[in-house]
């Protein structure tokens, strides 16, 4: 459903003399429906880069992300059109932050259902549902016409990931999903992003988390020198990859 062929990331800075900050490299892999890629590493090797590369929020460098539509179709989204990518943002592509950005004077019911309704669910039902995923990621009821402002950062977190999870994307992107969750949120949030794994999502994810990465990946690697390397052993061409790198 998602392969990545040489994909790279550059950063120019313009205003300090058009100084370059190394983002990744040459970087390539695939996620097939139903699996989860989880990617690890140092702080500051380009995790979160990879991730805002396929969601397009940065424009990658170099390198192709060819992801398969539900209609069959398949785009480039390193090169498509901000109007396609914008359209797959709304029907297709989900991305789950690593820090959640509120939005001012709108409750966290609110939230999920606006996220439905925009998407062109009756309201009646969005807002059910919008209560169903609220309880899922266990947000104390009394909390759900308050502003996510005042939350905690686990609230936040939890409220963020149900509003990602909401929409039922085919490719999910996830930047440590389960940071700064206790082990209670941490399992109901796993359960949730493995029943849309069983559902045929696709789904690539920042992990520091080992518990998270044997609960919930299918393939895993970690970058290393701006390149990602294979390194799980349930892979068995993974130990050949990692000689050839060594
Ligand atoms: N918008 C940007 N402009 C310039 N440099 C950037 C930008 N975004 C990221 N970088 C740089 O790219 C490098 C990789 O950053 P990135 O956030 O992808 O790392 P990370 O592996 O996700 O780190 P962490 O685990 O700490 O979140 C860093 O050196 C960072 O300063």
């Amino acid at each position: 459903m998602l392969q990545i062929e040489n994909l790279e990331k550059e950063f120019i800075m313009h205003i300090r003399g058009d100084a370059e900050i190394e983002g990744f490299d040459c970087i390539s892999f695939s996620a097939k429906a139903g699996t989860l890629i989880a990617v690890t590493g140092p702080s500051g090797s380009g995790k979160s880069s990879l991730l805002k590369c396929i969601y397009r929020t940065y424009t990658p460098t170099g390198g192709h992300t060819y992801y398969t539509c539900e209609d069959g179709n398949v785009v480039d989204l390193a090169v498509a059109e901000p109007w396609e990518i914008i359209r797959l943002r709304a029907t297709e592509i989900g991305y789950v932050s690593q820090f959640f950005s509120v939005i001012p004077r709108v409750s966290a019911i609110d939230i999920l259902t606006n996220t439905q309704t925009a998407r062109g669910i009756p309201s009646k039902s969005a807002r059910e549902r919008a209560a169903e995923y609220l309880e899922k990621v266990g947000i104390s009821p009394q909390l759900w016409d308050m502003y996510p402002a005042t939350f905690s950062g686990g609230e936040k977190q939890r409220l963020n990931i149900a509003n990602a999870l909401i929409t039922r994307p085919r490719l999910l992107l996830l930047d440590e999903p389960t940071a700064s969750l206790d082990a209670r949120s941490k399992e109901w949030v796993m359960n949730m992003i493995l029943d849309l794994k069983q559902e045929g999502a696709a789904m690539v994810g920042v992990f520091h988390d080992e518990i998270a990465i044997e609960t919930l990946a299918d393939w895993r690697y970690e970058m290393r020198e701006r390149q990602m390397v294979p390194i799980d052993y349930k892979m068995d061409y993974a130990q050949e990859e990692l000689a050839a790198f060594a």
